[in-house]
């Protein structure tokens, strides 16, 4: 049997981006191959693991009006698999009063009237137990956010694309991009060529985009991901109604805190900080950095007397940070049948069905859905050359 070569786009890379993204060209009637280097399912990148937070609560509008429309697909992909991929359990919101960040979030639920309750110091308890409010802060409720199932997400729009006719081939490393009006893209076990090609490959865009002469300012760091054993099991889970929460320290998102309720291990609660250590992606185990866990010990020590503040398990992860914390959704500058999707910073997941949608619509020539300059590459201060 011959394996075909020619296919109108390629996909490289297969987390959460590349797989929508695929599964849009697909729907798009596009002949679509989707590359991945590991076998699949695998847990090296950044999509994997049971659960992500999805929530509307952003301070930039764009952001919260792009989840407006994430939300229905990601319903369409429910009703389209018959799988339970989201489910609700609210985000609780804390921060500083006097924090500019804090308030920014607050106002924008309001004036996007995002459904939302705001907690006062009395009733906060009676609404969530089991956690203290820091001195000084305040509290609310994005009502409409949850838990998604990340790793059966990702399996389910992977399996509709392939339903859809798509091809996926994993344990194939994309070695080469020649780019042209067809571009020629080489891997470990074989050669392929298409009119266009998607770059999502997560912490390995600028590996990949070496081929193309362009270096975007991302930075790649290691998230130990925490889990914190319950004093009392199930204490803290969705079934006694506890919410997802982010607790907001200062300015800076990499300040951050954020938990959800117990799920993936029995007893455990997923709690963790929003910031980690420079690594290669490719030598992540390297990267032992744990300063991570003093900041979130004390914060469960001061915040949830129900958990041991001792981490019971340490998985690991890894964000794609740009410098502005916004995403790369873009034509490559100098070849525009090569689009690119990378720097998610740490709060992609949840946009997975939108992005693919813009970046299939970037892909085929269509006006993007969206204003898209918050995630255009001139707003760095790149340099190309050419790849010929
Ligand atoms: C601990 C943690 C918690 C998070 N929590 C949330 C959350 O609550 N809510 C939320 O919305 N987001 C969250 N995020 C962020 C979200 O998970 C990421 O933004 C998203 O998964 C990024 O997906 P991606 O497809 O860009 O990257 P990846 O998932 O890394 O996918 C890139 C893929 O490309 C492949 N690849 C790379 N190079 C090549 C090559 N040369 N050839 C072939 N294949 C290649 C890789 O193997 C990989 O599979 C979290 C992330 C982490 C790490
Ligand atoms: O994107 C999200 O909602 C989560 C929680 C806050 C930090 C990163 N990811």
């Amino acid at each position: 049997m011959t394996t075909t070569r020619e296919y109108d786009c390629i996909v490289i890379g297969a987390g959460v981006q590349g797989s929508f993204t695929a599964y849009q060209l697909t729907k798009n009637n596009k002949k679509t191959l989707l590359l991945e280097q590991f076998a699949l399912p695998h847990t090296r990148g950044s999509s994997h693991g049971q659960t992500r937070i999805i929530r509307k609560a952003y301070k930039q509008d764009f952001y919260t009006h792009m989840m407006e429309e994430s939300y229905e697909l990601w319903a369409q992909l429910e009703r389209e698999t018959g799988i339970q991929l989201y489910r609700q359990t609210g985000l609780l919101l804390m921060g500083p009063k006097n924090s500019q960040n804090y308030q920014d979030l607050k106002n924008s639920l309001q004036r996007n009237k995002v459904p939302m309750v705001l907690l006062t110091r009395d009733n906060f308890s009676q609404h969530i137990p089991n956690m203290k409010l820091i001195e000084g802060h305040e509290a609310l409720v994005d009502i409409t956010a949850g838990v998604l199932y990340a790793d059966r997400a990702l399996r389910s729009v992977q399996g509709q694309f392939q339903k859809l006719g798509g091809v996926i081939r994993d344990k194939e490393m994309v070695t080469n991009i020649s780019p042209g009006p067809v571009v020629t893209v080489s891997t470990n076990a074989g050669v392929y060529r298409a009119k266009s090609v998607v770059i999502t490959a997560g912490p390995w865009a600028n590996k990949l985009l070496t081929n193309t002469g362009l270096q975007l300012p991302l930075q790649v760091v290691k998230i130990n991901v925490c889990y914190w054993k319950e004093k009392v099991p199930g204490l803290y889970s969705m079934q006694q109604r506890f919410p997802c929460f982010i607790l907001t320290e200062g300015e800076e998102s990499s300040e951050d805190i954020y938990g959800l309720p117990s799920n993936e291990y029995p007893g455990l609660v997923k709690i963790c900080y929003h910031m980690g250590s420079e690594t290669d992606p490719d030598q992540r185990d390297k990267q032992t950095d744990k300063s991570d866990i003093d900041i979130l010990q004390h914060c469960i020590r001061h915040c949830l007397p129900g958990l041991i503040p001792e981490p019971a398990v340490v998985e690991s992860c890894m964000y794609t940070l740009t410098p502005d914390r916004h995403f790369v959704l873009d034509c490559h500058p100098t070849y525009s049948n090569i689009v690119i999707g990378a720097g998610f910073s740490g709060h992609g997941f949840k946009f997975g069905p939108v992005i693919g949608k813009l970046l299939s619509e970037l892909t085929v020539g269509q006006v993007p859905t969206y204003d898209l300059s918050p995630f255009r590459i001139t707003r760095f201060n790149t340099k190309t050359k050419s790849a010929l």
